[in-house]
């Protein structure tokens, strides 16, 4: 596997692709069997229990950054975007919202998102 910016550049739209159809698999879990499948099982636990799962697999890459190797790190940065899309539809959100919200913001330095909040 090849890890770093130019695998990123290269493939930009396989990565959204790839995202949508992870979400539509899990939204086709709901109601599902949870001894069949893992998702169903989250779903059946409810959205706190997503929620500390994201928690979990949020410090797990904190520590893979900090002292993994890069296939670590892009492991768990898989498994949070993973709990993370599970979450959202627990909440009956979807990536797509997410999607949203980063076009709106898009174009718009955190700099000065940061200054015109500070200065109401
Ligand atoms: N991408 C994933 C994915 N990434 C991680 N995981 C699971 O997430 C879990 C990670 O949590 P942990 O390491 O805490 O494992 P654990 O201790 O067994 O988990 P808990 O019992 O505490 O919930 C593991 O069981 C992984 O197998 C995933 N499970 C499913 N998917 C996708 O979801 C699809 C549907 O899965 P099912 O619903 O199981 O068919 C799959 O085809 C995949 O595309």
């Amino acid at each position: 596997m090849i890890f770093g910016r130019a695998r990123a550049k290269a493939a930009p739209m396989t990565e959204l692709t790839t995202l949508e159809r992870l979400a539509a698999t899990i939204e086709s879990r709901k109601g599902g069997n949870p001894n069949e499948s893992y998702v169903a099982k989250l779903f059946d636990r409810g959205p706190d229990y997503a929620a500390r799962k994201m928690g979990e697999e949020a410090i797990e890459t904190v520590v893979a950054a900090l002292a993994g190797s890069d296939e670590e790190l892009v492991g768990e940065a898989a498994d949070v975007i993973f709990h993370l899309a599970v979450l959202l539809s627990a909440r009956d959100l979807s990536i797509h919202d997410v999607m949203a919200e980063l076009d709106r913001r898009e174009g718009v330095s955190g700099i000065v998102e940061k200054a015109s909040r500070t200065s109401e």
